[in-house]
């Protein structure tokens, strides 16, 4: 089993800054027999005093040096061993985290020293290969964005989970760097990208939390095995009481987002020392992207900036407390180690059997235990096999920064064939050759059962899609008989119950719909006939009929005279003139009148002289009681008609202007509408229509 690790906690208490007022009520206490302390007077009763202990505790006349050589050096080693340090300055808004962290040039801080360290640790290896490469991003406001792009446009980068659980941030750019001038000019840079803000505490008040990452790489000679090593350098930003910082609206935004991050970050502390079954690292991107430094598998070193005088007292008890409780979270601490040959495929027996479905449990990410106190969880993480100053050495991506690599952390290689099987006893013991066979003859019974059950499991699943297509046939089967069932004729009596409902039905109208019918029945008869007709015959035919209704008519048996006069429409159904007796038979009919039927016109007559056809203009006798017909010569070659035509009556008849009376006339005219007719005119049109219906009435 790997060591479990505390994170390590150094407290610095800043100096005062112009404007301060001088005071002890926050104090650094260093003494030969006891760890050194912090000590605060409580805001409630002065006589009392706190004191909170820790590893290191830095009074206000500590350099950057010396904080640099007692707690940060020694990690180097650690990030060269390949293991994952996560360093962060936590504390109230100008407490001097910045400063502790980045420093300046005169001060540098923590991150150009880290630097200046790492670049020294790798000229002094003989490894063949290591480099370093560095990203940096920001948080702000709970959206995480790259400072090694172009600020305006960089994105938000979104915060991942690969396969094997580590937390990563996608797309963050990671830039080699061969030298200190080379990481100074990007920092610099990256820096001004950085979003930082005037307030009343501050003048250059970080509105972000920063995250520089440094990884390294070594590849062995032999090239068989890689070692990833990463140190984080966070710089929070502080916990802000916006009656001191005076924020604007904007810097209220932002700080209480700060507020909000570092509360879940409080919350995460405090779970993982409950030894809670949730720990909500996903409340915030904070957490989610410290996750690997908060009770998992980094080294971390907090280091917590505290600002003097009664002023920030309360904040920093707050710091303070917070530093306890983190005091107490425990690491386990991974050697990221990537074998670069690839692996032999394992023989099946060698497979080691799913785990049991109702076993979750088992399958805990890698011990991050709680506190000694807490309860502590349980590991797949095989007993080491190598150690290296007290840190298992198992293949594992580690956390945040660059994007995830493609070792497997140890927690999930369920399979690796036998050297896996080997590789899974608890302390490394080694199995005997019976021990194997038996595993082999287990896990061969396994493979059987596994392979009968996916069988069984695939006929279940033939079955059920056969008979699915069964049921969609029936189904569609059904559904096609229901619609020939749709166009057959309903069953007979089937509407008697509606038609009884409606007996109130008023009579006429029925009656009128009976007509229309039989019209309707009729004209489909004719129309039909008709279309089967010649041009020639459908003429003949239609003259047939007039020259029926036309005798029909003199007998005074207008409804017959009526019905032929229709048929013959059939067959001419262009004929103006046809329409217009129609219609005049109509009305006569409809309003008991008499039919006057308009005089037979007289034969085409060639001579130019005006031709007087009185009595014997109507060859067919339709002449007496009409009106003779003017009809002469235009001396073009075309007659001309002289006053009303073809004997229709203007004076006395309705055709000139009909008002149907409650009933629709045979043009569609509603009732009591008006339809006019042309009883009058000489256009070609006229005279072609008349001629047409002159020809049959000469026919006939
Ligand atoms: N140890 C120190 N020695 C000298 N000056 C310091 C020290 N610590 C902090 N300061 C000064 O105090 C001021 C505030 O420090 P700094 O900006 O580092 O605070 P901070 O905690 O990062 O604040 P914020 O959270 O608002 O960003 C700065 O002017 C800084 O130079």
């Amino acid at each position: 089993m790997s060591a479990l690790q505390r994170i390590r906690i150094a407290a610095r208490l800043r100096p005062r800054i112009d404007g301060e007022v001088e005071d002890t009520s926050i104090q650094v206490i260093h003494s030969d027999q006891a760890a050194s302390c912090i000590s605060i007077a409580n805001p409630r009763d002065p006589t009392q005093v706190f004191k909170f202990p820790f590893s290191s505790c830095y009074d206000q006349s500590s350099t950057q040096e010396e904080i640099f050589d007692r707690d940060v050096q020694p990690l180097i080693n650690v990030v060269y061993s390949g293991v994952t340090v996560t360093i962060f300055a936590y504390g109230v808004t100008s407490s001097g985290k910045t400063h502790t962290m980045q420093g300046s040039k005169s001060q540098p801080g923590v991150i150009p020293r880290v630097v200046t360290a790492m670049f020294q640790q790798k000229s002094s290896l003989h490894r063949s290969n290591v480099s370093l490469a560095v990203s940096y991003m920001e948080i702000y406001k709970d959206e995480v964005y790259d400072l090694l792009v172009n600020r305006e446009t960089a994105p938000k980068l979104p915060v991942r989970e690969n396969d094997v659980g580590q937390v990563f941030v996608a797309n963050l750019t990671s830039i080699p760097i061969n030298s200190i001038e080379e990481f100074d000019a990007i920092y610099l840079q990256a820096s001004k990208h950085r979003s930082v803000g005037s307030t009343n505490l501050n003048h250059a008040s970080s509105r972000s939390h920063a995250v520089l990452t440094i990884e390294v790489t070594m590849t062995d000679s032999s090239e068989e095995k890689t070692l990833t090593g990463k140190i984080n350098l966070v710089d929070l930003a502080g916990s802000e009481n916006n009656k001191l910082t005076g924020n604007d609206p904007t810097r209220m935004s932002e700080s209480s987002a700060i507020n909000k991050s570092l509360s879940v970050l409080g919350q995460v502390v405090h779970a993982l020392n409950q030894g809670a079954s949730r720990i909500p690292y996903r409340n915030s991107k904070l957490t989610r992207i410290l996750q690997d430094a908060l009770g998992g598998s980094s080294v971390g070193l907090l280091i917590c900036n505290l600002a003097p005088g009664v002023k920030f007292r309360q904040d920093t008890l707050n710091t303070l407390n917070f530093a306890v409780r983190t005091k107490n979270v425990e690491n386990r601490p991974v050697i990221n180690e990537r074998n670069n040959k690839p692996k032999p495929k394992p023989h099946f027996a060698a497979i080691q059997p799913p785990p049991p479905k109702l076993a979750p449990a088992v399958l805990q990410p890698v011990s991050t235990a709680g506190s000694s106190s807490g309860p502590s969880r349980q590991s797949l993480v095989p007993g080491p096999r190598q150690s290296l100053a007290g840190f298992s050495r198992v293949p594992r991506v580690s956390g945040f920064g660059i994007g995830p690599s493609t070792s497997l952390p140890t927690r999930l290689r369920s399979s690796g064939g036998v050297a896996a099987v080997k590789e899974k006893e608890p302390g490394g013991m080694q199995l005997t050759d019976k021990d194997i066979d038996e595993r082999i003859a287990k896990a061969v019974e396994m493979e059987v059962a596994r392979r009968l059950e996916e069988r069984e499991k695939e006929r279940v699943k033939d079955e059920e899609e056969r008979r699915a297509k069964e049921q969609a046939a029936a189904e569609q089967e059904k559904s096609a008989s229901f619609d020939q069932r749709g166009d057959q004729k309903l069953p007979p009596g089937i509407l008697t119950p509606l038609l009884r409902k409606h007996r109130d039905l008023d009579d006429e109208l029925k009656t009128r719909l009976e007509e229309l019918e039989e019209k309707f029945e009729r004209g489909n008869k004719e129309t039909q006939l008709a279309d089967v007709l010649s041009p020639l015959s459908k003429k003949k035919t239609g003259r047939a009929y007039v020259a029926l209704a036309r005798a029909h008519s003199e007998k005074g048996d207008l409804q017959v005279a009526l019905e032929l006069y229709r048929k013959a429409e059939s067959y001419v159904p262009d004929n103006i003139k046809l329409k217009e007796r129609i219609i005049e038979i109509e009305w006569a009919a409809k309003n008991n009148k008499e039919f006057v039927p308009s005089p037979k016109k007289v034969k085409k007559v060639k001579t130019k002289k005006r031709k007087d056809v009185k009595g014997v203009a109507d060859g067919l006798g339709h002449a007496q009681g009409g009106r003779e017909s003017d009809v002469f010569d235009n001396g073009k070659g075309k007659r001309k008609q002289d006053g009303p035509s073809f004997g229709i009556e203007v004076t006395n008849s309705p055709f000139k202007k009909i008002k149907t009376e409650g009933w629709e006339d045979s043009i569609g005219t509603p009732p009591g509408q008006y339809h006019n007719i042309k009883a009058e005119g000489n256009d070609e049109l006229e005279w072609a229509s008349a001629r047409n219906s002159i020809d049959m009435e000469d026919a006939a």
